[in-house]
């Protein structure tokens, strides 16, 4: 496991990332990295791409949110590391569909652990730190299905509805130092061992009809955080999607 060792001296106005260390995450804290911010990673598991963010001065912490002493250890080392925070970022996700192999309660416990449980803790942990140079950002990556429901990803769907409610709440309780936003993202990117035939359809349920990638996301982060007036609300990120079935 190659935790990098934060540097020995703190660093100032930090943008956190958790889950950076692959796809959309990975990018946004690699185009932030290049905008001259300090930015700070969680990751779950060893990934060949660590190496290339810790090249890039990318500080990547290793953390297992799926238990409270990983939400702790991780609280600690980014205190350790940090001496304000520019932005939090809550990217970190297990897109996890309901299934005969895990059990009801084991999925919505793993879905909310880390869509809900996680960004309510880590706000209110390092909202101080959010706070201190008087203009920071909570940036909560949600999903279109916050809205509709998905029924193949209940649970999924209803934890990341629980988290644009966090939206709210935190937006009104760290108004005026710290703004807090939803990002509501339709399909971004597909995943390697996506087929054509579902890669055609997810593609047509929007009206843009595309694989976006992640420069939309990494766009959508920098239009938040140079917006001084945005907060308590959502980006819905989704190419048009609502209006697609009108079609
Ligand atoms: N990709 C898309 O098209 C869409 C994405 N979104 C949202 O955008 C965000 C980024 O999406 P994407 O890049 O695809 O995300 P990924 O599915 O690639 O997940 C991002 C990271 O989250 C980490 N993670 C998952 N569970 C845990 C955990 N318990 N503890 C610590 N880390 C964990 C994973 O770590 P590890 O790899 O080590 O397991 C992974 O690297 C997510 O919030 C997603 O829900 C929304 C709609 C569409
Ligand atoms: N954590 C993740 N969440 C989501 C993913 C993903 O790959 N990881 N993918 C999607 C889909 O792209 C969906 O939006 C379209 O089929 C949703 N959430």
């Amino acid at each position: 496991m190659s935790n990098s060792t934060p540097s020995t001296d703190p660093l100032t106005n930090a943008i956190i990332i958790t889950g950076g260390a692959q796809r959309v995450g990975m990018a946004v804290a690699k185009d932030l990295a290049a905008r001259g911010h300090s930015v700070v990673i969680s990751y779950r598991r060893d990934k060949a791409s660590l190496e290339e963010l810790q090249q890039l001065g990318i500080t990547c912490i290793q953390a297992d949110f799926s238990s409270q002493t990983g939400i702790n250890q991780f609280i600690a080392a980014v205190k350790l590391c940090c001496n304000s925070i520019r932005a939090l970022i809550h990217n970190a996700s297990d897109w996890q569909p309901e299934s005969v192999n895990v059990s009801p309660q084991d999925t919505m416990t793993q879905m909310m652990q880390i869509h809900a449980m996680v960004p309510y803790q880590l706000n209110l942990a390092l909202a101080e730190l959010l706070g201190s140079n008087g203009c920071g950002d909570i940036i909560h990556m949600t999903d279109y299905v916050e809205k509709t429901g998905s029924k193949k990803h209940i649970a999924y769907a209803a934890s990341k509805a629980a988290l644009h409610n966090m939206t709210k709440s935190f937006a009104a309780l760290l108004a005026p130092t710290v703004k807090v936003n939803s990002i509501a993202p339709g399909l971004i990117m597909f995943n390697e061992d996506d087929d054509e035939a579902y890669r055609q359809k997810a593609k047509t349920k929007s009206l843009m009809a595309i694989e976006p990638g992640a420069n939309v996301v990494i766009d959508t982060v920098n239009y938040i955080l140079s917006n001084t007036y945005l907060t308590g609300s959502c980006i819905d990120l989704d190419g048009g999607r609502a209006l697609a079935s009108k079609k």
